[in-house]
């Protein structure tokens, strides 16, 4: 599904962040990223979602060159992956049902229809009841949950998180670890980056390992 092929990433400004970098992932495979801070991991991440393109080599998802689409072409295609953001990107100015309204009503969906898929991903994450609730009221594990709800709305066949237990006491960061089981065990391919290496142990999931935009065993 996901196929990197000798990639190196540069950003502007000369800072190489990933360097050759060559491995795949299988559709229906949940996969963990691990690294310290500032190994690559998001960059990774947003060369999947074509946030940024590669410097040199290919990156491949379900068997596209990402390097030659156009922006119309990406946007569609992010239609097909949920994100999980390092740094929520929650609306505060709404609340929990119409944050996880909203991707599916920027992409056309009538109000009706799109708040009932809103109800029922909600339900998955285990925020029934909450839908009515300002997001500045909800805890950190509850926020998670609310940023996953609205990552699934549209049913992706992938799902990508960023460090999505970075700020939660380890009991919470397991749950949030869970519920992407959940959804990997429903089909879903699941990639998850995290710098705590010892929340992925127990799943006996594929780690990638990162150290200074390098892999390592
Ligand atoms: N837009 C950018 N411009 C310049 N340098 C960047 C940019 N984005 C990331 N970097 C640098 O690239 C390196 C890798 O960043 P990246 O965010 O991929 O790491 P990470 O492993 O996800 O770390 P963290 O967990 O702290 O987010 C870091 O040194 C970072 O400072």
């Amino acid at each position: 599904m996901i196929r990197f092929e000798q990639v190196s990433k540069t950003y502007p400004g000369g800072f190489t962040a990933l360097k050759n970098l060559s491995f795949s992932i299988n559709k229906g495979e949940m996969i963990f990223i691990a690294g310290h801070s500032g190994a690559g991991k998001s960059t990774i991440l947003k060369l999947i979602s074509g946030i940024v393109k590669p410097t040199k080599g290919k990156v491949w998802l379900n068997n596209q060159d990402l390097g030659r689409l156009n922006d119309n072409q990406l946007g569609y295609l992010r239609q097909h992956i949920g994100i999980v953001f390092q740094d929520h990107k929650l609306l505060f100015d709404r609340n929990v049902l119409q944050n996880v309204m909203l991707p599916l009503r920027i992409t056309g969906y009538e109000r009706k229809q799109a708040e009932r898929r809103a109800r029922v991903a909600i339900e998955k994450v285990g925020l029934s009841g909450r839908e009515l609730a300002d997001p500045v009221t909800l805890s950190g594990g509850e926020q998670q949950r609310l940023c996953i709800a609205r990552a699934v709305v549209h049913q992706p066949g992938l799902l990508i998180a960023d460090e999505p237990s970075a700020n939660l006491d380890r009991a919470y960061a397991l749950d949030i670890m869970e519920l992407f089981k959940t959804f990997h065990e429903a089909g879903t391919t699941v990639m998850v980056a995290a710098h705590d290496e010892t929340l992925m142990a127990d799943y006996g999931h594929r780690i990638i390992r990162l150290q200074e935009g390098r892999l390592y065993a």
